[in-house]
């Protein structure tokens, strides 16, 4: 089964006067369990691919079906976002974790939108984090923290509630080979142990040929 579907997909941007059609007529099937990578060359449509997959941006035409559901705007923005906070998880290129927050906390995040009491949290939060090598690191701060394993925290937090789909741009674009290195051989363990899918934007050809499957982009369409 399909369990992401994208058919005749469109994006078009509209900024004053200028029009960029950043996705002309995508049509994709991304299987469960897939490891799927997104490459092509700077402005070619990966991002709003990714952000349309992820419920963050909304296609200007064409069809969108996560887990076979098929997504429109009908469905109104907060069972929106319920649904994108029970089945997808991202992972971006910088992080973004709430400096003032620890560890811990970052991770619980999206179980707090979804009212999951506190010990239940606490113990997904270090469940999560063993996972991903941090459980010594609970206490501290982003800013406390390398590159890599605020990267780790970032994957910890995509996991805790436990989505069907993780969506990752440029999870490795802000680090070191041996950082890199190890936030892939994470993703590819979620992907294996848990059945997870993932689709991720890389500009990186090893790190592409790892993945179960790779699609290339240029200019809003896809190529390959
Ligand atoms: N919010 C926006 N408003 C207007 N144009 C946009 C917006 N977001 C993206 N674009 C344009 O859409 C096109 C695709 O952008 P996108 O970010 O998806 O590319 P990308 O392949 O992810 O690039 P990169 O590899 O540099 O991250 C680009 O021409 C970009 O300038």
């Amino acid at each position: 089964m399909a369990i992401i579907r994208l058919t005749g997909i469109n994006k078009i941007y509209r900024v004053n006067e200028i029009e960029t059609q950043a996705l002309e007529n995508v049509n994709l099937e991304v299987e469960k369990g897939e490891f799927l990578s997104v490459m092509g060359p700077s402005g070619c449509g990966k991002s709003t691919l990714l952000n349309i997959i992820g419920l963050l941006d909304a296609p200007t035409s064409g069809t969108l079906e996560l887990n076979g559901n098929v997504i429109t705007p009908a469905m109104g923005d907060r069972r929106l976002a319920e649904f994108r906070n029970r089945t997808l998880g991202f992972v971006f290129q910088s992080f973004h974790l709430i400096g003032s927050l620890n560890v811990i906390d970052n991770v619980q995040l999206p179980l707090l939108y979804r009212g999951t009491g506190s010990s239940e949290r606490l113990r997904l939060a270090q469940e999560v984090l063993e996972r991903v090598g941090l459980s010594h690191r609970m206490r501290h701060f982003p800013g406390q923290l390398s590159g890599g394993q605020c990267q780790r925290v970032a994957i910890a937090r995509a996991i805790i509630g436990n989505p069907e789909i993780l969506l990752a741009d440029e999870p490795t674009g802000n680090l070191d080979s041996r950082m890199g290195a190890e936030v892939m051989d994470i993703l590819h363990r979620l992907n294996r142990e848990d059945g997870r899918t993932i689709v991720m934007v890389t500009h990186n050809e090893e790190q592409a040929r790892q993945t179960s499957r790779t699609i290339r982009f240029f200019d809003g369409r896809q190529v390959e």
